[in-house]
């Protein structure tokens, strides 16, 4: 196994190192494309018993339908390994077709990738190991890495309650897919093996290339499988959500245009909205009762507070009084500093947080996921559900 790890003292505590392998089962999710191929070939070339599994998520061409599924066919075959595939189709539809369209249908902007990871891959594969008869493990190709709290190199600082398992951050920052994964359990943590957490995208290239795969030199897929099945955003809400024309109003009230959709803007937004204004104007939000847009000057974007919900603690203990964390909002946003307030629930088993920003921040996007990280450790997550005023 490539041992690319930067910083060595953390190499002794990775979960690949934790696991005992040799000849322990493994199921790997192929998607057809270079990273899980290359999964695949580490884990055999360290000693894994690996199997492969294909979810079927679409119909049609394409990475996540009939094209993905050939191919990764093609590489269990060369690698002589076991391929199964579960058809997935109709909880893909309902879980991410169904709920990404009704998230934009409620002037949301839905995040799939999340749901997909969820409601189905992780589940669909967490279901198909646990009937194996000895125990097995899963893995998959993200670049993110999991390992053990009990390492003695991890910084506790600011007394966390670790839980058993650390998500951290993929060591190819430009790659980490860390964002996608805030809703992983500790069940699935414990037998989550992630072999290219440690590895950067070129060097992934090169190892695919050395072991002779025949994905070595597959172009990288788009971040979104909608997208590449439907050929863009636009297009999938075009073909999912109705259009009700309603008023594009500025933010002190006056009415500058009409818009055909709320689906079709997001927070932020400043191409395409058609209205003459001295000066650039922003989605500031979406009213989906009064089928409203609100647009703005980039100063009234600026938002100090979001409540998020159906946060997820993935690395440590439902914090109860209020922590310190580093919130990323978008993606490929940066980290911003913010504190993180427990709101009270009956149940006193609070899901919902707030999260005042130590800086006001710009697109602050309901649908989007909120993901807390101290470092490089992913504390835990949720879907950012409203925003309140600077
Ligand atoms: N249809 C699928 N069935 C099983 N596992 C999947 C499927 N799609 C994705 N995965 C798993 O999830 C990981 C991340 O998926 P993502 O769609 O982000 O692909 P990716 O980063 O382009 O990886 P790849 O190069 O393997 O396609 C994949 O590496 C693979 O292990």
């Amino acid at each position: 196994m490539l041992k690319t790890l930067k910083d060595k003292k953390l190499e002794n505590c990775s979960s690949i190192n934790n696991k005992s392998k040799k000849q322990k089962h493994i199921v790997v999710g192929l998607s057809g494309g270079v990273d899980s191929s290359l999964s695949a070939a580490l884990l055999m070339e360290d000693g894994w018993k690996v199997e492969g599994l294909t979810l079927w998520l679409m119909k049609g061409e394409g990475s996540c339908c009939s094209e993905g599924l050939v191919d990764a066919a093609g590489l269990c075959e060369d690698l002589g390994i076991q391929h199964n595939i579960l058809d997935s189709r109709v909880i893909f539809e309902r879980e991410v077709i169904k709920k990404t369209t009704e998230g934009y249908e409620s002037g949301y902007t839905p995040l799939p990738c999340s749901m997909c990871n969820k409601n189905v891959k992780f589940e669909e594969m967490l279901k198909f190991v646990i009937k194996q008869k000895e125990f097995t493990y899963i893995a998959t190709g993200h670049y993110a890495r999991v390992i053990k709290s009990s390492c003695e190199h991890i910084n506790n600082s600011e007394n966390f309650q670790f839980k058993d398992f650390l998500l951290l951050r993929g060591a190819d920052r430009n790659k980490d897919q860390s964002y996608f994964l805030y809703s992983l359990s500790q069940e699935v943590l414990s037998r989550l093996i992630l072999p290219l957490g440690d590895l950067k995208k070129e060097e992934t290239r090169k190892e695919a290339l050395r072991l002779g795969l025949r994905t070595a030199k597959k172009p990288e897929s788009q971040d979104l499988c909608l997208v590449e099945h439907y050929g863009s955003m636009q297009k999938f809400i075009d073909n999912h959500v109705k259009t009700k024309n309603g008023e594009i109003k500025h933010i002190n009230g006056k009415t500058l245009g009409t818009h055909n959709g709320i689906q079709h803007f997001t927070i932020g937004q400043r191409k395409g909205l058609g209205i003459a204004w001295p000066e650039p104007l922003y989605v500031e939000s979406l009213d989906k009762q009064k089928n409203i847009v609100y647009v703005a000057n980039k100063n009234d974007l600026l938002k100090r507070e979001a409540i998020i919900k159906e946060v997820n603690w993935v690395s440590i203990e439902a914090p109860i009084k209020e922590i310190e964390v580093e919130a990323q909002i978008r993606y490929r946003s940066e980290p911003v500093k913010g504190i993180l307030v427990p709101l009270k629930s009956k149940d006193n088993l609070t899901k919902r947080f707030k999260l005042i920003f130590e800086d006001n921040q710009s697109s602050v996007t309901p649908g989007q996921a909120a993901v807390f990280y101290k470092g490089e450790i992913l504390l835990g997550g949720g879907l950012i559900s409203e925003f309140s005023k600077k």
